[in-house]
């Protein structure tokens, strides 16, 4: 018995890279595709959307000199390279998966609708939705808030490298307390930055509840699926 029917799941392009420093580390994406097909057999509807961090971030290459949009569309695209690995790393699991991107790139992948990607969703295929919102300015932390409430998903599973929310980065404060459960407005009160201001807003504004948990370690997704205590809730 799982939780819930339908979920998109954020995955950290940065957790991509593994100790590699940069790329994609292929034990990692395998790891992340054999969780997911866990999940899609169990009959879970599944939407994805994947940082692009491992590559590169458009605020990282202003500092370099770099156009802002210019970086930010770099930054996009670092997305659609890594829907592309976990599609293929997926086919590889015997999983049906459908990329499309938020930019216009056939063949690359399909143009992003709604429908198309519900459509998916029922057929029991994995929608990883690549490039982002296809705006710059914003993060794929918002285009997993936005793509979860335009597909109606349950909940957003923000599947990371740390293991919950924390009362302060807890990569750089080791004293940092883990929360088992927090507010929306907590997380502002309290300036966290598990998520950008935006894709905060939007979660908080469409009542979509946000589950932090560390992705890294693997059976987890499983575990959040079926019902098991891990992470933090976010509502
Ligand atoms: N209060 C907090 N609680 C937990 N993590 C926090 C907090 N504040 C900042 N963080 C940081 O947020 C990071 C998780 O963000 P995320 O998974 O989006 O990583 P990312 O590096 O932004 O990946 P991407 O490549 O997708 O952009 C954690 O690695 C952690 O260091
Ligand atoms: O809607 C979006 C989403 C992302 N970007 C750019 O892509 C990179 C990578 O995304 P991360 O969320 O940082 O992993 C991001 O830094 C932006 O430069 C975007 O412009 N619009």
């Amino acid at each position: 018995m799982v939780k819930y029917k339908r979920i998109l799941l954020k995955l950290s392009g940065e957790s991509l890279m593994g100790n590699q420093g940069y790329g994609i580390d292929e034990t990692r994406l395998n790891e992340y595709a054999e969780q997911i097909a866990e999940l899609v057999k169990l009959g879970v509807q599944t939407g994805i959307v994947i940082g692009g961090g491992n590559i590169f971030r458009g605020l990282s290459g202003t500092g370099k000199g770099f156009d802002r949009v210019k970086g930010d569309q770099m930054g996009m695209l670092a997305t659609v390279i890594n829907s592309l690995a976990l599609s293929s790393a997926l086919k590889n699991q015997n999983i049906q998966a459908r990329v499309f991107t938020a930019i216009r790139m056939e063949p690359v992948g399909e143009y992003y609708s709604k429908e198309k990607a519900i459509e998916a969703l029922q057929k029991g295929e994995v929608a990883i939705i690549s490039a982002g919102t296809g705006n710059p300015y914003f993060t794929t932390d918002t285009a997993s808030a936005l793509r979860a409430v335009e597909t109606e998903a349950e909940i957003m599973l923000k599947g990371t490298r740390v293991d919950g929310v924390y009362s302060a980065d807890p990569e750089k404060d080791p004293d940092a307390q883990k929360f088992d459960k927090i507010s929306f407005a907590e997380v502002y009160t309290r300036n966290l930055r598990i998520m950008d201001l935006t894709a905060t807003t939007l979660c908080q504004e469409n009542n979509l509840p946000v589950l932090v948990f560390n992705m890294d370690q693997k059976g987890n997704l499983k575990k959040v699926l079926t019902g098991e205590n891990i992470g933090t809730i976010v509502y």
